[in-house]
């Protein structure tokens, strides 16, 4: 038996690149979390330590940070720019470029927003991704942790019951969770977009995916995505499909009997675990069936 290499890739995880756009005064900062990881022929290196094709992780990094200075854009089309660089590199033949982006809102004391103090947004992160291989570039776009909550509007019931089940069926209830998605574009949509179109479509298809979450009175938490993803999906011809992962974020009413006190679906316990977890991929009847092979450079289902 020998022992081979098998796939790889290599890179800079997470560099964390803030960016100022200063020509006028009222500056405005794209906060960025960028991983540049690069795939080819690297036996070399592996086997017997020959870096003569290896770019270095340190280079990626100064890459990432010298194309900054020309302007982030977008966070796809950075990622766009850095993917097409690296692969000029006659030994690089793929890739995987990801970011994350952290969202900074002007401080306001009334009015319009301070010019240049900003304060750091609640958890949620834009985020891109771009994967090169051999049948060319696909870009991902999604968000993660946008935490959201309805106080009615929900149920669950209908589901079996066997001699584990303790859960009462509701007709009312808090339906909590933090939306992560990531959507693929068509190459319709990527062959084209530039900044302002990858902007306006992110801003786009999060409102969606709120009003979705908002309007719906859910039956179950499965329901709730579903629609949301397809709600995306009938908008917008050129994202191909959607994944989300939402975990069910319980919350349990409060027993207030043995003080006497009734609990009209009022006052509730947050449990931050354990926490059910619904994820679902929404994507076109007639679709090719195959896993498009980007899913799988995403660690986990989202
Ligand atoms: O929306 C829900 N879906 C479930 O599958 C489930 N299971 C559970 O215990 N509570 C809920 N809620």
């Amino acid at each position: 038996m020998s022992i081979v290499l098998g796939p790889n890739q290599y890179g800079k995880a997470e560099v964390r690149l803030v960016r100022v756009d200063r020509d006028t005064a009222r500056h405005r900062i794209t906060d960025l979390s960028v991983t540049s990881q690069l795939r080819g022929d690297f036996r070399a290196t592996h086997e017997s330590g020959d870096n003569a094709g290896v770019i270095a992780t340190d280079t990626q990094k100064n890459t990432v940070n010298a194309f900054a200075r020309d302007g982030v854009g977008s966070p796809e089309t950075f990622l766009l720019r850095l993917a097409r660089h690296f692969l000029q590199s006659p030994q690089i033949t793929g890739g995987r470029w990801l970011a994350e982006q952290y969202g900074w809102e002007r401080i306001t004391a009334g009015g319009e927003g301070h010019d240049h103090a900003f304060v750091r947004g609640a958890a949620e992160r834009r985020t891109a991704l771009v994967h090169a291989d051999d049948a060319g570039l696909t870009v991902l776009a999604g968000l993660r942790d946008v935490t959201v909550l309805k106080s009615t509007g929900s149920e669950f019931s209908g589901f079996p019951r066997d001699r584990y089940t303790t859960l009462p069926e509701v007709d009312d209830r808090i339906l909590a969770t933090d939306v992560s998605a990531w959507w693929r574009y068509e190459p319709s949509f990527t062959e084209t977009a530039g900044p302002a179109e990858y902007d306006e479509r992110y801003g786009a298809v999060r409102s969606i995916l709120l009003e979705t979450f908002a309007d719906l009175h859910s039956l179950a938490l499965q329901q709730t995505v579903y629609a949301m993803g397809k709600a995306v999906l009938e908008a917008f011809d050129d994202i191909a499909e959607i994944r989300l992962s939402c975990p069910n974020n319980h919350h349990f009413l409060v027993d207030l009997e043995p003080f006497g006190l009734d609990n009209p679906g009022e006052v509730f316990f947050a449990a931050d675990r354990p926490y059910g977890l619904i994820e679902a991929a929404v994507q076109r009847s007639g679709a090719p069936t195959a896993e498009h092979p980007v899913w799988s450079t995403i660690g986990g289902f989202v």
